[in-house]
């Protein structure tokens, strides 16, 4: 049968997760805690009878380490994956590696969500919502949706912003829809396409 199964997983926690630091295309590690959340992920899927045929992830270790550990609690560690930079974290510019609440404190509360979750105001020197948005749905579309849509079932583990910027194209939220969206670390979000690649289902395994 062909399920059109995708299943959309952000990372666990990073170190720098844990030090409140903006992270962007840096590559900090998962944390103790993010495995534990990565495992849990798998366990999770686990729990739903779901296998998969093929995943995709980034270029970055706190994304690829949670896929390798979701899979192998899985039993799942002979699939094909594809890595690639396009489903990478918003790049978050001169913001890299400062602590968030010390931008808080310097920029204001409004600035600093602005730069966080607006869709379309970029930190300085980085990618906005919609930047990252330009080159992470011609990837999806080309790569990670046609494999969906004929019938392989799909995991992606990939960051906060890059999923984002996916789930507002597939759940059609609008820019403001988009901006109270948030995704917790390790939890899978599972998605059942129909045939023209709208949400037939979602079911979100959050607690
Ligand atoms: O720092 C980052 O790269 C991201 C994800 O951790 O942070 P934010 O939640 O601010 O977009």
């Amino acid at each position: 049968m062909n399920e059109r199964l995708l299943v959309l997983v952000r990372h666990g926690q990073s170190e720098w997760n844990l030090k409140n630091l903006f992270t962007g295309w840096k590559d900090p590690d998962l944390t103790e805690k993010g495995v534990a959340e990565a495992k849990e992920a798998g366990r999770k899927l686990k729990a739903q009878g779901l296998t998969f045929d093929i995943a995709f992830t980034s270029a970055l270790t706190r994304a690829q380490h949670t896929l390798d550990l979701a899979l192998a609690e899985m039993g799942q560690t002979g699939l094909p994956i594809t890595r690639n930079l396009a489903l990478n974290e918003r790049d978050y510019g001169d913001l890299s590696g400062l602590n968030k609440d010390d931008a808080r404190a310097k920029w204001g509360e409004e600035q600093v969500h602005a730069w966080r979750r607006s869709y379309d105001v970029p930190p300085p020197g980085g990618e906005s919502l919609k930047d990252t948005l330009a080159r992470t749905l011609p990837y999806f579309v080309q790569e990670i949706l046609p494999c969906v849509l004929r019938g392989e079932r799909t995991l992606v583990a990939a960051h906060g912003n890059s999923l984002r910027a996916l789930i507002m194209v597939l759940e059609k939220l609008t820019p403001e829809g988009i901006l109270a969206r948030e995704l917790a670390t390790g939890v899978p979000v599972i998605y059942r396409l129909n045939a023209d690649a709208t949400v037939a289902s979602k079911l979100d395994l959050a607690g």
